[in-house]
């Protein structure tokens, strides 16, 4: 996969060495992974704000066809913002976005921490909405049976676990047979047992349907688990933009994963300028002097 990155205006890497990939590993990573037919997303200089407030600003980003990429950083520090403008929820007010191959935006799909599922229709009828009643029903099904619920179709969505529901969201997602999967925080509200069976199915969807995914999360451990990349938002830009080095599946109780997991971790807790120097952040003194 050819990955070509853009010039990330104060990008940072702290001193982390990859490591080599664990004997045998080739072995345990059959590549079963489907052609990639994911869409292609262009980030280019985008810039948002919410009145005087700059939230993003000269955010550069590619995510190639078929890629993963998880965007972490502190909260409020732009990421749901940044998947928003990608999903066209929001227009960014500066810079440029491209999504190619999903010319009429049905490819691409978002799902959130709340499964919002429609309390009034079945399960099935959740997955099925919007398309043909008859065709419809049957991709539900489909779709109903990849994500494990096969059984759950004519329940009514109160009756499910919150797992469940997010199992329920992701197959109405892929009954559209997504090109582009926008993950807000979607396993934020789940018990760690179930989010980590949860992340083990958005992986196999992923390698088996061949969409792009970005992953909004506020935990490293599931970004270095699903990513191919790992991003950090910091001070409205990327600040960091790391291919996570670890072969598929990731395997938690390697101690590579815990290193790159340290590293992320160290570099996500520095303090920023702002916080090392309150007084030139507040105009007080200027900053080139503080530094
Ligand atoms: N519609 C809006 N109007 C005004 N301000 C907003 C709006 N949406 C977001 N913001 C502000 O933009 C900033 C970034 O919000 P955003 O939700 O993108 O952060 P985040 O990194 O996803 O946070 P968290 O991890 O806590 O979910 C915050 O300061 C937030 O208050």
């Amino acid at each position: 996969m050819h990955i070509e990155h853009f010039p990330l205006g104060g990008a940072q890497r702290a001193a982390f060495v990859p490591p080599e990939p664990a004997a045998g590993s080739a072995a345990d990573f059959p590549p079963k992974r489907a052609a990639p037919r994911g869409a292609e997303v262009l980030v280019q200089h985008l810039g948002k704000r919410y009145g005087e407030r700059t939230v993003l600003d000269d955010v550069c980003l590619r995510l190639a066809p078929g890629e993963f990429v998880a965007i972490v950083g502190r909260s409020g520090c732009g990421k749901s913002t940044l998947l928003r403008q990608v999903a066209g929820l929001e227009r960014p007010d500066a810079g440029s976005l491209r999504v190619s191959g999903d010319a009429d935006g049905q490819g691409t799909r978002i799902m959130f921490q709340d499964a919002r599922l429609l309390p009034w229709k079945s399960v099935l009828d959740n997955v099925a909405l919007g398309l043909p009643p008859v065709e419809g029903r049957k991709r539900a099904r489909r779709a109903l049976a990849q994500v494990g619920l096969a059984r759950r179709s004519l329940e009514w969505p109160s009756v499910l676990s919150g797992g469940q529901r997010q199992r329920v969201a992701l197959a109405r997602a892929l009954v559209h047979e997504p090109r582009l999967l926008l993950l807000d925080e979607p396993l934020g509200a789940l018990d760690a047992l179930t989010r980590m069976e949860m992340q083990q199915l958005i992986e196999e969807l992923w390698r088996e349907h061949g969409f792009t995914a970005l992953l909004v999360t506020h935990d490293v451990s599931e970004a270095v688990a699903l990513a191919d990349r790992v991003v950090l938002i910091e001070e409205q830009r990327i600040a960091l933009d790391e291919r996570v080095p670890l072969p598929r599946p990731r395997n938690r109780a390697h101690p590579d994963f815990a290193a790159f997991e340290a590293h992320l971790l160290q570099r996500l807790l520095r303090p920023t300028p702002a916080e090392r120097w309150p007084a030139a952040a507040a105009g007080a003194i200027p900053l080139r002097r503080a530094v």
